[in-house]
C-alpha cells in the first residue's frame, strides 16, 4: 500500500477514536438532575460548556444559585471545569455538615483531586501530614504562639523598612502584592525557622518560586477534567517544582539537623543559652516526646511537612494583607479607617515591649475587625468545606435530599458572607463593622474576633478541618498594619484594583500600586 494511504487511513482511525472520546466526554458531564441546576444556557453542548464557563464564572453562578435556592434553605447544582458533580449546600445545612465524620463526607478525597495532592510531587503522605497537623502542628500554632510574637515584631519591622522604604522627603510607589509577599515571606519563615534563614536572599527567592509553583499546581490542575489531563499538566508544573523544593530543601535540612541537635542536648540536661523560639524547634520537641511513630520519619520528613506548611501560610496571608491593604485605602473616607488604626496602635504600642506582649494585641479591636471584614468581604475561596461523599448508598441531607454516592458537597463562602440576612449592607467594606458587633447587647453571648469561625463567617473554614493558622494569621496582620499604620502615609486609591477569581480561588490584584512615605520620627 503506497505510505500516503497508509498515513490516511491512520489519520482516520485517529479521527475515530478522537470523535468518539471527545463526544462520550462532552456527553459524560453527569449532574444530579433531581434538583436544580445553575450557569447552564440553552445552547450546544449546554451542560459541558456551562463546565468550562465556570471557571471564570463561579462567583456569578454561585451568588444566582444561592439568591434562587440557597437563600430558601434549597440545595442546588453548581456545574464545575472539572465535570465533578457538586451540590451546595444552603447556609442552614453548615452545621450538620461540619459534624460529619470522614467515612461519610471526606475532605481527602476532594483535596487529592482539587488540591492536586494526588499529581504534585509532595514526597509526604496525605494520611500522616493529617495526623502531624493534628496532633503535633496544632498545638505548635496555638498554644506556643506567643513565644514567637517578639520575633515575629521584629522581622516585620525591619522588612516593612527594606521594602517600604525610609525616606521622609518623597512619595514612592510600590508594587503591592509583591512588597506585602516579601514581609511576609520573611516574617513566616522568622516565625518557623529563625534567624538567619529569613534573611537569605537564595532561601527567599527559591520559596517564592517554590511558592509560586505550587501555587499554579493547586490552582491549575484542581480544575481539569480527566486524569490524563491533570496528569500531563503536573508533568510540567512538577519540573520547577521539583528543583525549587530541592533548592528549598537543601537550605532547610541542616537548619533542623541543628535544632534537633539542640532539643537532644536540652533533653539531655544541657543548659542552652539561646535556644531558638521557632515553631520548627517546637515542633521538633513534640514529635521528640511523643512515642506515636507516625511524626517520627526522619529529618528529611519533618523538614518537608513544615515546607508544605509555609506553603499554605505564606501565600495565603500575603493575599490576605493584600486585600486588607487595598480595602482599607479604598474604603469611604467618611470612615477614616487609616487614621482609627493608626491612633489604636499609638494608644497600644506606648514602649519597645509593647510590641512583644500578646495582651498588646488583644486591646486592637478596631484593628482585628478591620481584619475579620476584609477576610469576610475577599475571602480566598469562594466555595469551600467541599466533601465527597462515601457510602456506597449515598447519604441524605437534613431537608430530605439524597445525594449519589461519588457527588462533592460544599459551601458558597463568599454568597453566605454577602447575605443582608447575616450581614447589613453586605457589599460594603465597612472595616469596624464587628467591633460594633461586639457592644451590641442584642449579640451578646456571640464572640466576633477574627479567628472565631462560624457558620456565617466561613473565611477559615469551620469544623474540625477549620485553619490552625488563624492565630498567626491574625498576629502576623495586626502586628503589620499597626508598623505600617504608624510608620507610613499611604495615599488613599481612587478605584480599588478588581480581584480575579479563578475556579474557587479569589486572587487579589498582583499589579496593585500604592504611593508611601515614610513619616517624620517626632
Ligand atoms: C489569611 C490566611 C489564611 C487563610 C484565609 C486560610 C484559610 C484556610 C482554609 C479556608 C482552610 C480549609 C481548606 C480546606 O478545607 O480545604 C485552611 C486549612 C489549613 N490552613 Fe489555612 N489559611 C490561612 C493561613 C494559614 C497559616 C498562616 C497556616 C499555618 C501556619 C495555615 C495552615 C493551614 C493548614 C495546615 C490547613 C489544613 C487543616 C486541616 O485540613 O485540618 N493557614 N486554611
Amino acid at each position: 500500500m503506497e505510505t500516503h494511504l497508509v498515513i490516511e487511513l491512520l489519520g482516520f482511525v485517529g479521527l475515530v477514536f478522537f470523535g468518539s472520546f471527545l463526544h462520550r466526554w462532552l456527553y459524560s458531564v453527569k449532574l444530579e438532575t433531581h434538583l436544580p441546576v445553575v450557569g447552564v444556557r440553552e445552547e450546544f453542548f449546554s451542560k459541558f460548556r456551562a463546565s468550562v464557563r465556570q471557571i471564570s464564572h463561579s462567583l456569578e453562578t454561585l451568588s444566582h444559585g444561592y439568591t434562587m435556592y440557597g437563600k430558601h434553605g434549597q440545595p442546588f447544582v453548581m456545574p464545575d471545569p472539572s465535570l465533578q458533580s457538586q451540590v451546595i449546600l444552603p447556609q442552614e445545612h453548615i452545621s450538620w455538615l461540619i459534624r460529619q465524620s470522614d467515612g461519610l463526607l471526606s475532605q481527602s478525597q476532594v483535596r487529592k483531586e482539587r488540591n492536586a495532592i494526588a499529581y504534585l510531587s509532595m514526597g509526604v503522605d496525605y494520611k500522616a501530614t493529617m495526623a502531624l497537623i493534628d496532633k503535633i502542628i496544632n498545638p505548635c500554632l496555638q498554644r506556643k504562639l506567643n513565644r514567637v510574637q517578639a520575633n515575629v515584631f521584629d522581622e516585620i519591622r525591619v522588612s516593612v523598612d527594606d521594602t517600604f522604604g525610609l525616606d521622609e522627603t518623597t512619595w514612592h510607589e510600590l508594587r503591592l502584592h509583591e512588597s506585602l509577599q516579601t514581609i511576609i515571606n520573611r516574617t513566616g519563615t522568622r516565625a518557623f525557622f529563625g534567624l538567619p534563614l529569613c534573611r537569605n536572599h537564595n532561601y527567599l527567592h527559591s520559596l517564592k518560586r517554590f511558592i509560586l509553583s505550587m501555587g499554579a499546581g493547586t490552582l491549575i490542575i484542581g480544575q481539569l477534567p480527566l486524569w490524563l489531563l491533570r496528569s500531563l499538566a503536573a508533568s510540567v508544573i512538577n519540573i520547577p517544582l521539583r528543583y525549587y523544593k530541592a533548592k528549598v530543601l537543601k537550605m532547610l535540612l541542616p537548619i533542623f539537623a541543628e535544632r534537633i541537635q539542640q532539643v537532644q542536648r536540652r533533653e539531655a540536661g544541657h543548659t542552652l543559652e539561646d535556644e531558638p523560639e521557632d515553631f520548627a524547634t517546637q515542633i521538633i520537641k513534640l514529635v521528640a516526646n511523643t512515642k506515636d511513630g507516625t511524626y517520627n520519619q526522619g529529618l528529611d520528613y519533618l523538614a518537608e511537612q513544615n515546607l508544605l506548611l509555609s506553603f499554605a501560610a505564606l501565600s495565603s496571608t500575603a493575599a490576605a494583607a493584600t486585600n486588607l491593604l487595598l480595602d482599607i485605602l479604598y474604603c469611604a473616607p467618611e470612615l477614616n479607617a487609616y487614621e482609627t488604626l493608626r491612633s489604636e496602635a499609638a494608644s497600644t504600642f506606648t514602649t519597645e515591649q509593647a510590641w512583644g506582649d500578646p495582651t498588646s494585641l488583644q486591646n486592637l479591636t478596631c484593628t482585628d475587625s478591620a481584619i475579620r471584614e476584609g477576610l469576610r468581604r475577599n475571602g480566598l475561596q469562594i466555595r469551600g468545606l467541599l466533601r465527597e461523599v462515601m457510602p456506597k448508598n449515598g447519604i441524605t441531607l437534613p431537608d430530605g435530599t439524597h445525594i449519589a454516592r461519588g457527588t462533592w458537597v460544599g459551601v458558597p463562602l463568599q454568597a453566605v458572607h454577602m447575605d443582608e440576612r447575616f450581614y447589613t449592607k453586605p457589599e460594603m467594606f465597612d472595616p469596624f463593622r464587628f467591633a460594633r458587633m461586639r457592644t451590641d447587647p442584642a449579640l451578646e453571648g456571640e464572640r466576633f474576633d477574627a479567628t472565631q469561625t462560624s457558620d456565617k463567617f466561613l473565611a477559615f473554614s469551620y469544623g474540625r478541618h477549620a485553619c490552625p493558622g488563624r492565630w498567626l494569621v491574625a498576629q502576623m496582620l495586626k502586628l503589620l498594619i499597626a508598623y505600617i499604620t504608624l510608620h507610613y502615609d499611604i495615599q488613599p486609591l481612587e478605584k480599588r484594583p478588581l480581584n480575579t477569581v479563578f475556579g474557587d480561588t479569589n486572587i487579589p490584584s498582583i499589579s496593585a500600586t500604592i504611593r508611601v512615605r515614610r513619616r517624620k520620627a517626632s
